[in-house]
């Protein structure tokens, strides 16, 4: 007990490492829980009541740059992006890069947190800061509330019996693979995923989609008058019964399950004329309902319920700052039509695309554009069709998928059943595994191509052993051409390894290729089988852009070399 009470004091504990932008890893480390839920932070040692457990480290943006940033940004990106009020303002942590902060990887628990977010200043900055609600034990995992009620992992949106073509043949199994532990051995990990998961109820809910659980349930706050699909999307009407929510008796919320990905769930407020404004895309918000001096720390109670911070989502003011968004002119020669039928579409990806990428639209493609809107009427389209590939007499568009299905067989393909959006998304994510994306990177492309977050990280991702193997690959060449030095010091870990990468030849090089050459004669039929991945796809194409890529002279002999080497350690694995 002793030793308990001569624990540093949170609040400086807190100033101390935000200062210095660091965070606890010697109590604290990353764990893959799975793939719905991807990455969590654990416990590793124990935290106290009150500690300061982790920063929410990011870019610290002004409410203007926040807007843009949220208005460009993928919503797998939004989704890290952190409100807050401080003197008299509000600001944004946009903790959407990927580095290696831990803060950032906290997943929400509005039942059960053992955390609490507080703004501490240092240096005259904000920082966001996490703190112990309560003892947390080795092997739990970190997590705080996020605030707001709807989040789409927290509520259930029926059963998704329409769902498209491409996700319902291509979502795994709910059997989630245990939480991975990436530096420990297999028994290790999931005696530690089983004590986590037993300890924290919420980590063990089922997948939204799968859910025998009611609607109202899960919709917190909020009860559920409608909930039914339209036209590909969730749509449910709801009454809001936060208290700021008065005014507004009557929202819809979309879930748009016809891109499978996991977005935060969408406000949209209805007019009295019916009119349906852009989507608001939620992310985190916290507001400061008042400002704590930490002047000192037995002030400091973050456990208390009147330590005067909560999270209230600003609905309405996200509502206003996004309509004020769209009420900018449109950029130089961009017709006014087109714009004002940009900001009435759904806020969906190709809005987003269009939107942001309006200034480099090729004059060609801003004529088609501008046929395509001028001749809705002519050709049929409902005034009230909010879509730009809309169908005629329909309140629905043309989906890129039934496109391409009908122009593979009008070109006459030889095999059109084989020129899919299905086939074509698992080709991409196939050869994306050649790349070592990055997580966001990944969210990117899998949210892109319309896969479930479950999906791309389980396929899209090198497997770690191909990875690893890579990686034992570039150590051998560095020894193999006196490099050593160059990796002095770092783990396997450290090495990475660079699509873009060329692999250094030197004039021994030529010698050793004749001599792997000639003493490893390989036929044609042996290089095609080693060059064919798993999946049946060949390689060719991806070792083009793939780890470790030779200049184009040396290729096929360091191409081979190499997979010489791969088969002689596939062998001794
Ligand atoms: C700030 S990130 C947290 C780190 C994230 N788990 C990762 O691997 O990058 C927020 C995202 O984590 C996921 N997430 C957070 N809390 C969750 C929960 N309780 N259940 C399921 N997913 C959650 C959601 O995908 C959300 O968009």
């Amino acid at each position: 007990m002793a030793g308990l009470r001569r624990r540093k004091p949170p609040l400086t504990d807190a100033i101390e490492h935000a200062s210095e932008a660091v965070d606890k890893t010697a109590k604290l480390e990353v764990m893959y829980i799975n793939s719905f839920k991807g990455r969590g932070v654990f416990a590793t040692s124990h935290f106290q009541k009150g500690d300061f457990v982790v920063e929410y480290r990011g870019e610290l943006v002004n409410s203007e740059e926040s807007q843009r940033r949220r208005r460009i940004y993928h919503v797998s990106c939004a989704v890290f992006m952190f409100d807050f009020y401080w003197q008299e303002r509000t600001w944004c942590v946009d903790a959407a890069q990927e580095d290696s902060s831990l803060g950032r990887l906290v997943n929400d628990d509005h039942k059960h947190p053992n955390c609490k977010m507080k703004k501490v200043v240092a240096e005259n900055k904000p920082h966001l800061c996490l703190f112990a609600l309560r003892d947390i034990n080795p092997g739990e995992e970190i997590t705080y509330d996020y605030g707001g009620t709807d989040w789409p992992w927290r509520k259930q949106v029926g059963e998704q019996s329409t769902a498209t073509e491409s996700s319902e043949a291509e979502i795994p199994s709910t059997s989630e693979p245990a939480p991975q532990r990436s530096s420990i051995s297999d028994t290790q990990q999931s005696t530690a995923i089983e004590s986590s998961e037993a300890e924290i109820p919420s980590t063990s809910e089922p997948a939204p989609q799968r859910s025998s659980i009611s609607d109202t349930q899960h919709l917190g706050e909020t009860e559920s008058y409608l909930l039914k699909k339209k036209d590909g999307m969730m749509v449910s009407l709801v009454n809001y019964t936060d208290s700021d929510e008065s005014q507004s008796p009557s929202r819809i919320a979309i879930h748009d399950d016809s891109s499978q990905a996991w977005s935060p769930g969408t406000d949209i407020e209805l007019k009295e004329d019916k009119d349906i404004f852009p989507r608001l895309r939620r992310t985190k918000s916290i507001k400061m309902t008042s400002q704590i001096e930490f002047v000192s720390d037995e002030l400091f109670d973050p456990s208390s319920a009147d330590s005067g911070e909560e999270y209230i989502f600003l609905k309405r003011v996200k509502t206003l700052l996004a309509l004020s968004a769209f009420a900018v002119p449109p950029p130089p020669g961009v017709k006014i039509e087109f714009w004002k039928l940009l900001n009435n579409m759904v806020q969906d990806d190709v809005y987003i695309a269009a939107k942001s990428d309006v200034c480099i639209m090729e004059y060609a493609m801003q004529q088609a554009l501008d046929l395509l809107v001028g001749t809705r009427q002519e050709c049929g389209v409902p005034k009230e069709n909010i879509y730009l590939f809309a169908r005629p007499s329909a309140f629905t568009c043309y989906r890129c998928s039934d496109c391409l299905r009908y122009f593979a067989k009008a070109f006459g393909a030889k095999n059109p059943e084989s020129l899919t959006s299905t086939k074509l998304r698992k080709q991409t994510g196939t050869l994306s595994q050649v790349l070592n994306l990055t997580n966001t990177e990944l969210d990117l492309l899998a949210d892109f191509l319309g896969h479930d977050i479950r999906v791309h990280r389980q396929f899209y991702r090198l497997p770690e052993g191909t990875l690893q193997l890579a990686k034992i690959s570039k150590l051998l060449m560095a020894l193999e051409q006196g490099r050593l030095a160059e990796l002095q010091g770092k783990t396997l870990d450290d090495i990475s390894i660079d699509p873009e990468e060329n692999v250094r030849m030197d004039s021994d090089n030529e010698t050793v290729c004749e001599s792997d050459s000639q003493e490893g004669q390989v036929t044609s039929t042996q290089m095609e089988n080693e060059t064919t991945m798993r999946d049946g796809s060949n390689t060719d194409e991806a070792s083009q852009q793939g780890p470790m890529t030779p200049p184009p002279a040396a290729r096929p002999q360091t191409q081979r070399r190499q997979k010489n080497r791969i088969t002689a350690l596939k062998s001794k694995m």
